[in-house]
This record gives structure tokens, sequence and C-alpha cells, in this order.
């Protein structure tokens, strides 16, 4: 494991990976191992998740795609440096930001959609100019067999390297020194990747999860509501870090909202839910198991149905459940929604509040106010009004969490910053010494003076301000020269 960080440390010092040209040519080829090997990759998803190829392209291919798009138009304006405002002891000097690579990354993904968790920041850090380590889940191993495969094909074989395995040699390669680690997971693991990236001070951005509320207001379109619902608490068979966790609402609406999630499942999926193509599967026998420990002693307004065999669970509804119980206690990760019942709205920004802080919220109402409300008064990583999981197509947003649901965030120019080092350059000229003098002992109250008069002084209008400045530095660059202080 050592030998191979150093021979990708070794690619990256070779500075290869720094010219935007370069840069752009591996995005484009990674673009091109998607487009002409779409079908391996497809065929993969599909064989880990039980997924259509058609909902694996839509889920998944469509962001990185995008993603790709995104950074080959923009990447050319965010890699050049940018000047910043000087003060009047720097205004005859050059100062910029010059954005530059961190040196070697480390993404570890996540098997829930396993493809897109790892290639859409290794494009970021890619574009970024960095080297990279990719360790894919290995719960989703034709995946990550594939993502094996396809890369050295494409990419630089020395700079972009996949490494596969478990938790044994995921722990081997964090011993390891990197300049970053991406890491997407559970929060349990996320503190197992901080702790072993604090020994050598490696910076992480940690994507975790956590229980996404979604608030209900009674006044609503309850059929449109129940539909978005639908969709992205199924999708997946409801293993998406920003599915819609549990509902929210007055009492009074549960049985409503039974009633319309039941007829959306219908469409959805049709009469026989095992037989569509649209409905996945839980990804071991172990989350399966999990996820029915969860049911044990709740309402099953709706579902419940399950086949271990297959490890099928049925599109499950709970009503009047007691935020005590199991199934409130751990992210869900699987198709089972709960209903809590809640008296009005302030209880709900209560209940949000008493607990982590998740990565997703959604609320849906006609009421525009209670919206914004429930944005001011609550904390996510991101929030939708009126819809659930459609944030994380944006690809202007940060896409991340916040507290125990994760630290630092990525997707489009987020990515890049969070895969860059933003370099302050300042460079002064030998001469204009004079100037100087100010700076240097002895110390003098004139000195402070006009040092508190040069970087305290404000001027309201900026132009007029500068103006002014400019023909104060002048007087007092004349005044040091002729040893007035
Ligand atoms: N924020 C996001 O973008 C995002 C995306 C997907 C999933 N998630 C979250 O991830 C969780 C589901 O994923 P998971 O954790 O089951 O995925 P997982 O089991 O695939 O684990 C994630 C990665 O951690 C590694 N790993 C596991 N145990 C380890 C250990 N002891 N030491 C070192 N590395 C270890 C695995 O090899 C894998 O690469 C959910 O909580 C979900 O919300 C978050
Ligand atoms: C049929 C064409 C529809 C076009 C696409 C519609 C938007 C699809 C959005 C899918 C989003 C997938 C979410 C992936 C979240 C991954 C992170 C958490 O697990």
């Amino acid at each position: 494991m050592e030998r191979e960080v150093q021979r990708v440390r070794q690619a990256f010092l070779s500075g290869r990976s720094r010219p935007l040209r370069f840069r752009l040519q591996q995005l484009e080829a990674l673009r091109r191992m998607v487009q002409e090997r779409e079908k391996d990759i497809l065929a993969a998803i599909a064989a880990d998740l039980c997924k259509s190829e058609l909902n694996a392209y839509s889920q998944e291919v469509i962001t990185v795609l995008g993603e790709i798009d995104f950074m080959l138009e923009n990447l050319p304006e965010w890699v050049t440096a940018k000047p910043v405002k000087k003060n009047l002891l720097t205004m005859m000097d050059e100062a910029y930001i010059q954005p530059q690579p961190l040196g070697v990354v480390l993404i570890i993904g996540a098997w829930n959609y396993p493809f897109v968790l790892i290639i859409q920041p290794l494009i970021g850090a890619i574009a970024a100019g960095n080297a990279v380590i990719i360790k894919p889940s290995e719960l989703s191993e034709n995946t990550a067999k594939t993502v094996a495969k396809l890369l050295p094909q494409y990419l630089d074989q020395d700079l972009y390297v996949v490494i596969n395995g478990g938790v044994e040699e995921t722990t081997e390669l964090l011993k390891q020194r990197f300049d970053h680690i991406f890491y997407t997971g559970n929060t349990a693991v996320g503190k197992i990747v901080m702790e072993a990236a604090a020994k050598h001070l490696t910076p992480v951005t940690l994507e975790l999860g956590g229980k996404s509320p979604c608030y209900i207001d009674k006044d609503c379109d309850l059929d449109i509501v129940c539909r978005r619902i639908t969709w992205g608490k199924y999708m997946n068979c409801g293993q998406t870090c920003i599915a819609p966790d549990y509902i929210l609402c007055e009492a009074s609406l549960q049985s409503q909202i039974v009633w319309k999630i039941k007829e959306t499942v219908k469409e959805f999926y049709g009469e026989n839910i095992k037989e569509s193509p649209d409905y996945e599967r839980i990804i071991n026998l172990r989350h399966f198991k999990r996820i029915l420990s969860l049911l044990e002693g709740q309402k099953i307004a709706l579902g419940g149905e399950t086949d271990e065999a297959t490890r099928y669970i049925a599109p499950t509804v709970l009503t009047d459940v007691d935020p005590k119980t199991k199934v409130m206690q751990e992210e869900i990760f699987g198709p089972v929604l709960p209903i809590v019942p809640v008296k009005n709205v302030d209880e709900a920004i209560d209940f949000i509040n008493e607990r982590e802080k998740p990565l997703a919220l959604y609320v849906f109402s006609h009421n525009h106010k209670l919206i914004k409300r429930m944005i001011d008064e609550t904390s996510s990583g991101g929030v939708t009004g009126n819809d659930v999981i459609m944030h994380f197509t944006l690809n202007s947003f940060p896409f991340g969490g916040v507290g125990s649901s994760g630290m630092g965030a990525y997707h489009g120019k987020h990515s890049f910053d969070t895969f860059s080092h933003q370099r302050p350059c300042l460079l002064k000229s030998l001469k204009r010494e004079g100037a100087n003098k100010l700076r240097y002992p002895p110390n003098s109250q004139s000195k402070v003076d006009w040092g508190k008069f040069f970087l305290l002084r404000r001027f309201n209008k900026e132009k007029l301000g500068l103006l002014v400045l400019t023909f104060l530095g002048i007087v007092a660059a004349v005044l040091v020269k002729a040893g007035y202080y």
C-alpha cells in the first residue's frame, strides 16, 4: 500500500497533473470512458443494486456527464489567478489568489450510488490538478471492479489509481499520508477516517448521513406532496443519503397521506411491485435484517411485506410513531417511512432542533412564509421546499452536511475549491524602500499614527477614497524620504 501511494505521489511531483491543458484532456478522456463504456458501467450498477439500466443512467450517469461538461466549460476561468483588493501599503504591488492542487487525494466511496459517489469527487480532484487514489465500496463489488478495469484504459495510470478492498485494506490505506481525504459513508466510519487523518493533519471532507425530516403543512396539495415524497423515499429502495427519512405532520393528515402514498406506489410500480423494473432491492442480508428490526412493534399502515431470499422490502409507511422507538433513533436507509404526529410547525421545528443536524430537510406548504421560517429556524446540510432530493441536481449548490451529517462540500465549483489550496500571492518590488521604513524598528508614536491612518482609515465613496489615499501615499512617501519621522 505504502509503495502504491508513493508511486502516485511521485507522479504528482512530476508536475504533469497541473497544466490546464492536461486537466482538460483527462476530463475529456473520462467523459469518453463513460460514453464508450456506458453498457459495462450500467450493467455493473444494475448487478450491484438490482437496478434497471434506465434508472442507473438517470440517477448516476447523467450527473457524472453533467459535472464533466460543467468543469470543462468553467475550468479555464477557475484556474486563473484572481487579483484582490489592496491597501495603501501594498497598492504598488501585485496581489492575487492562485488556486493550486493539494497533492495526493484519497476518495473513499459508498455502495448506494457506487459510480457517481466516486466519479463526481474524482472529477473535482482532477480539475483542481491533484493525483488521486480511489477506494470504491466493497459492497458494490461489480461497480468497484468495473471502475478499476476501465479507469487505467482512459486516464493517466500513475496519477489516478483505484485500490479495491474492504475494511482491512481501507484501514491500511488510512495509515498513509494524504493531502486530502474525501469520504462518503456512515457517521461511525466517518469518525474513524477523521481520527486517522488527524495523525497526519490531513484535511477531510466527510459526506455522511442522518435522518432527513419532511414536514407537511396542512395548507398544501397533498396529491402532489405525496407523489414527490414517494419518488424520493422509495427511489433506490430508500437507500439514498438525502431520502426523506420520516414525516412530521398533524395527526389528522396521516390517513390521507397513507392513502395517497398507496395510490402513488400503485401508479409508479404497478400492482405487483416485485415485478417492477423501477423498484430495487436491499444491498445485503445484514441491512435487510437491520431494516426489518425497525418494524418491530410499529403500526404498519402500508406495505410491510418482505422476502429474505431476494432482499425485498415493500414500500412501507408507519403511522403514530413514537419518537423514542428504534426506527426514530437511527437513519433508516430503506423503504420504511414513519409518520410522527406533531401539533403544529412550532413543535416540528423543536423536534428537528432537538436532534442531530440532518443532511437534508424538506418542507411542504403553499405558505411561503412558513417555508422561510422553517429554513431560518433550523439547520441541515441542504433544504428543498415543496420537493425532495432535487437540490442534489444543481451543481451550483455546495452539496454536503453540517454537524453530524458531515463537513465540507462538493459539486461544480465547490468541488474545485475543496480540492484546491487558495494561495495568496503578494509580489513586491525591491525598490521603494522609503515607504517601508514605517514598519521597521525603532518604532515611534508617529509611525503608529501613520500606520493607523494608512490601514484603518475608511472612506465612504470608494473612488474618492482611493484618490485621496493615493495622494496621501505620495505625501507620506515624500515625508519618509525627506526623513520627517
Ligand atoms: N452525504 C453523502 O453524500 C452520502 C452519500 C451516500 C451515502 N451516505 C451515507 O453513507 C451511509 C451508507 O453507506 P455505508 O457507510 O453503509 O457505506 P459502505 O459500507 O460502503 O462504507 C463506506 C466506505 O467506508 C469503508 N469502510 C467501512 N468500514 C470501514 C472501517 N472500519 N474503516 C475504514 N473504512 C471503512 C468502506 O470500505 C467503504 O468504502 C449512510 O449513512 C448514508 O446516508 C452519504
Ligand atoms: C427520466 C429522466 C429524469 C431525469 C433525472 C431526474 C433527476 C434524477 C435525480 C437523481 C438523483 C440521484 C440522487 C443521488 C444521491 C446520491 C447521494 C446520496 O446517496
